[in-house]
């Protein structure tokens, strides 16, 4: 399968992935995942649970550096780069459950990173553009206890956007919320690609994920099995198959 389809396909290819592998002990959570990510796509990576997505993520964000294969970002090989320099170069994820510093204000917990990456200048300000960028303004001084859970997730989205990431990863950014909720957080990942950020979606919410991706790529048992346009991906026997637990 070609996989791009009639996405912007040809752009500045911004992520590949060349033979990623996982191993826990001796069990293989993922093996051999290749995958290449253009700049400005919107890209759907599914699969059953425990296939091996948020594992993925990890390998990409750093965390298990003892990975196999390799990560190559915006032309660089990744290697042995901690995730905090990962994320320095562009790279961004949301965690499932949100980690906001629960002792610290919704905008606190959005200059903390801020300041972590250097950014000492006008902090305040680029904060606050954040909190906008998320509808939570209003919310700034307030502390994330007294947030709702979609609150939570933008809060979420804007710590992880702060910085301008090149490439997110929203890591089901909709899990448990409602329809009108997971339209709130489509919204944001709309305006957020818009504005030029690559966005790869992991997400169980197929309507979301259906709605939002250009291009899906199905993880199933830590092996990638397909990769293409949507419509093709959801219709191949394979994936039918591991949705359906045949
Ligand atoms: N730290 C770990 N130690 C041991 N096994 C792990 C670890 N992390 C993940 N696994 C196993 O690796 C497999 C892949 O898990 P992973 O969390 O990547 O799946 P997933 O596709 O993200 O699942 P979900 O959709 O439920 O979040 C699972 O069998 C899981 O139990």
């Amino acid at each position: 399968m070609s996989g791009v389809g009639d996405a912007p396909g040809d752009g500045e290819v911004v992520l590949r992935a060349e033979g990623v592998g996982m191993r826990f002990g001796g069990f293989a959570a993922l093996s051999g995942v290749d995958l290449t990510v253009r700049a400005g796509e919107r890209l759907g990576l599914i699969g059953p649970n425990g296939s091996g997505k948020s594992t993925f993520t990890n390998c990409l964000a750093g965390v298990y550096p003892g990975h196999e294969g390799a990560f190559a970002f915006r032309g660089e090989r990744l290697g042995k780069l901690s995730p905090h320099e990962r994320a320095r170069r562009g790279l961004a994820r949301t965690f499932q459950l949100p980690r906001p510093f629960r002792g610290l204000t919704v905008i606190e917990n959005i200059r903390v990173p801020l300041a972590y990456a250097g950014r000492h200048e006008a902090t305040e300000t680029r904060a606050m553009a954040c909190l906008e960028g998320v509808d939570l303004a209003g919310k700034a001084h307030r502390l994330p206890r007294e947030l709702t859970q979609v609150e939570l997730r933008r809060l979420e989205l804007a710590r992880a956007t702060a910085l301008d990431p090149v490439l997110l990863i929203a890591d089901e950014a909709m899990a448990g919320l409602s329809h009108a909720e997971v339209d709130q957080i489509l919204a944001l990942l709309f305006r957020l690609n818009e504005a030029g950020t690559t966005i790869i979606m992991i997400e169980h919410v197929m309507r979301a994920v259906t709605e939002f991706s250009q291009r899906l790529a199905v993880l199933v048992a830590g092996r990638k099995v397909a990769d293409g346009a949507p419509r093709e991906v959801l219709a191949m026997p394979a994936v039918e198959e591991a949705y359906l637990g045949r």
